[in-house]
């Protein structure tokens, strides 16, 4: 039987771009865990208060939204899906303008603490021996106890370079002003840019793709072994 209670918990802070989303997966995918993408409830309750068409900035009416906020995401690495009530609103987060709104209603406290408490009962209750959960405040306000503590990141430049790589309908410039302006909003609220006591920094500006998650493996077998 696992000495754990509950699912060994990894998590992984980290700017905008700094691969967060798409290594977490693939480590989760590599070791078996689950995989929580924690900014996926953010995006999803911004694309709600656009859809109802409630300003983004009125915290008050963006907070009277929660006690209905009907959230569903799939923490399978292979089948990632993310649903408000019956919509499927897996591909409509991803959109700009809900990058460009998410900011606002990430800061409203309610928010945080309503979507905080979420993330611990959804990674409670993966079905793996451990469960990958990446965002923002992961390591420092979600899990500070968490057995695995990783903070990765990237220059700006290299965050930009592979973000502008994946987005063809903006141009370079755009893409880069986006991901500082997100980054500066957000750092006011959370720290992700320096890494927490206790937690371990994997900087994958020198790095490939394979390279990373080899990196975040390693961090992650020498914890576990530690605590073994
Ligand atoms: N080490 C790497 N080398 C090359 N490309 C990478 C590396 N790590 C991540 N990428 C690529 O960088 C892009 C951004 O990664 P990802 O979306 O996972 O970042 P993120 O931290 O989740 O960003 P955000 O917080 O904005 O959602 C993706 O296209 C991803 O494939
Ligand atoms: N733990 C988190 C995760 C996300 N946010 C906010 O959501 C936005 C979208 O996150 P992505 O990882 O999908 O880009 C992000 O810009 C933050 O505003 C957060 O505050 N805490």
């Amino acid at each position: 039987m696992s000495k754990h209670s509950y699912p060994l918990f990894v998590a992984i802070d980290g700017p905008a771009g700094s691969g967060k989303s798409s290594v977490s997966r693939a480590v989760a995918r590599r070791l078996g865990y689950g995989y929580l993408d924690t900014g996926a409830a953010y995006r999803a309750l911004a694309w709600l208060v656009i859809d109802q068409e409630v300003d983004p900035e009125n915290s008050a009416a963006v907070s009277a939204m929660l006690p209905t906020f009907d959230y569903t995401i799939g923490t399978e690495p292979d089948a990632y899906f993310v649903r408000v009530g019956e919509s499927d609103v897996t591909d409509a987060i991803r959109e700009p303008q809900i990058s460009a709104a998410v900011s606002a209603i990430a800061r409203v406290p309610a928010v945080r603490t309503h979507l905080t408490e979420l993330f611990r009962n959804i990674a409670r209750a993966v079905p793996q021996p451990g469960v990958v959960v990446e965002g923002r405040d992961i390591t420092t306000v979600v899990a500070p106890e968490a057995e695995v503590r990783i903070l990765l990141t990237a220059t700006e430049e290299a965050r930009m370079a592979r973000r502008s790589a994946e987005i063809s309908t903006q141009s370079a410039h755009t893409v880069a002003e986006q991901l500082r302006s997100r980054d500066r909003a957000d750092s006011q609220v959370v720290e992700f840019m320096s890494a927490a006591d206790g937690v371990t920094t994997v900087d994958s500006t020198h790095l490939d793709f394979d390279q990373t998650i080899d990196a975040v493996v390693e961090v992650i077998n020498t914890a576990r072994n530690s605590h073994d």
